[in-house]
């Protein structure tokens, strides 16, 4: 087991490339199992989510090969394993084998699946689709049974938005007779993604990106090509951190629009922020003003970086307060951050930040991927060192943290965790 160390204090300077959207890539990966032929999946990003994904689809019957950052997925000789256990449970986006291996076999059985632990994440809205399209589901010992003797297009209504439910109902959709409509859609930049995935394999889907979705069944799905989109999450995370410790950090490979509730954010606490065709340029100038935010579905202000933005809030004059209304207990960072100085306290679905406060190097644990890169921040931020466990959550979704902080000028190493560690951290 490893440990992440970081020196703070030092300035951030240079370029930072943005690797491919985790969020698209977990769900194109189980898509390509529609294809019945060969995928080719353009930029993913070397995160451990992928390389499960990768082994879940090799498990099923699939052959994948790998050059550099692309992946080609032949599906030809897929069967309808059953994925009760295991790896499933390592993330959360296994849950989209439910809808592809649905549509393609009529048939899946995938155990529940896992992903950062954020409070209660139930998957009754997938669910609820799925029966929609005539599927019967039963869920028996932690694995979810479904089977359906054929998929008709139906009209479904989403009683929360939810991007995994109108993805995954998506994928069982593009394989189903007739014609389906999602109303009530997330509409989140990576379902744009997925959808033009499948639409290149010959599925016709219309309206994503708005809340209503026309999903037109067919049987007949290609091989294709397909290049996936930057993570705006990583492209947000590196933004904060650039206007914590900048500098000037050139944050290259993204679509500023999809960043669009952070930068304003960002600008209104008083971060100067250009926006080019696909990067933008950040400094961080200080004094930073508070601000309020409160996370909400897409185009508002993502609950992903809702996290690693607390950290930067600590930087700023007088009290901010964040209120998650995705995920009301999506707190787990804050502990930590009072560990290194921060001045925090929760009431209900809000954190109370006051401010400013000079971080203390301490010794911290990410208990979730984000949790994980509010960490890190408040590393780049503090005196002396911080060190981090957990290192596994940052894993599932920061391509090379490490590398990509050091070549910004920030002092980041990894070290294999001592005996002392291990006892130290079972007690915090
Ligand atoms: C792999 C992936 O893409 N993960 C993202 C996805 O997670 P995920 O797809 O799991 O999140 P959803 O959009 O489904 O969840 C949004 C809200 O709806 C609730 N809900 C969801 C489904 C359901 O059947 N019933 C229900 O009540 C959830 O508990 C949550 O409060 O979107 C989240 C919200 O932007 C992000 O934080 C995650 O990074
Ligand atoms: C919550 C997240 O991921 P997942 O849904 O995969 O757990 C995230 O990416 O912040």
């Amino acid at each position: 087991m490893e440990k992440l160390l970081i020196e703070g204090g030092h300035e951030l300077n240079g370029t930072v490339r943005v690797s491919g959207a985790k969020n698209s890539a977990v769900a194109l990966l189980p898509a390509t199992i529609l294809a019945e032929s060969e995928v080719t999946i353009e930029g993913l990003p070397d995160i451990s989510d992928i390389q499960i994904l990768k082994e879940l689809l090799e498990d099923i019957g699939g052959t994948v090969s790998q050059t550099g950052e692309d992946l080609t997925i032949d599906s030809t000789n897929m069967i309808d394993m059953p994925l009760p256990n295991g790896k499933v449970k390592k993330l959360r986006a296994s849950y989209y084998f439910m809808g592809a291996m649905l549509g393609r076999f009529k048939k899946a059985v995938i155990g529940l699946p896992g992903g950062c632990n954020l409070g209660p994440r139930p998957i009754d809205q997938h669910i609820k689709g799925f029966e929609a399209l005539g599927a019967k589901v039963t869920n028996e010992q932690g694995a979810v049974y479904l089977r359906a003797d054929e998929l008709v297009g139906a009209k479904i209504y989403l009683d929360v938005v939810s991007v995994g439910a109108t993805i995954n109902i998506m994928l069982a959709a593009v394989r189903a007779k007739g014609k389906t409509i999602i109303e009530n859609a997330a509409k989140e930049p990576e379902i744009i993604d997925v959808a033009t995935l499948l639409n290149s394999m010959g599925a016709n889907i219309k309206g994503v990106g708005t809340d209503v979705i026309r999903i037109e069944g067919t049987d007949d799905l290609k091989g294709c090509k397909h290049t996936i989109i930057p993570d705006r999450i990583e492209a947000g995370t590196y933004t904060i951190m650039a206007a914590a410790k900048g500098g000037e950090v050139i944050i290259d490979n993204v679509i500023p629009t999809h960043l669009e509730s952070l930068t304003a954010k960002l600008r209104e606490m008083g971060v100067e922020i250009e926006a080019e065709d696909e990067r933008l340029i950040v400094r961080g100038n200080r004094p930073f003003n508070s601000c309020d935010i409160k996370t909400l579905v897409y185009p508002g202000f993502p609950t992903d970086l809702q996290q690693p933005l607390t950290t930067l809030l600590t930087q700023a004059e007088g009290t901010s307060v964040v209120t998650d209304t995705i995920y009301s207990a999506r707190f787990k960072h804050i502990d930590e951050l009072r560990r290194m100085n921060a001045t925090i306290k929760i009431e209900g679905s809000s954190a109370i930040i006051t401010g400013p406060s000079q971080l203390e190097g301490a010794k911290v644990k990410a208990s979730d991927l984000r949790a994980g890169a509010a960490l890190v921040a408040a590393g780049l931020l503090a005196d002396g060192i911080t060190e981090i466990v957990g290192l596994e959550h940052i894993e599932r979704g920061y391509h090379d943290i490490t590398k990509k902080l050091t070549d910004l000028g920030a002092v980041v190493w990894k070290e294999a965790m001592t005996e002392e560690d291990q006892k130290f951290y079972q007690n915090i």
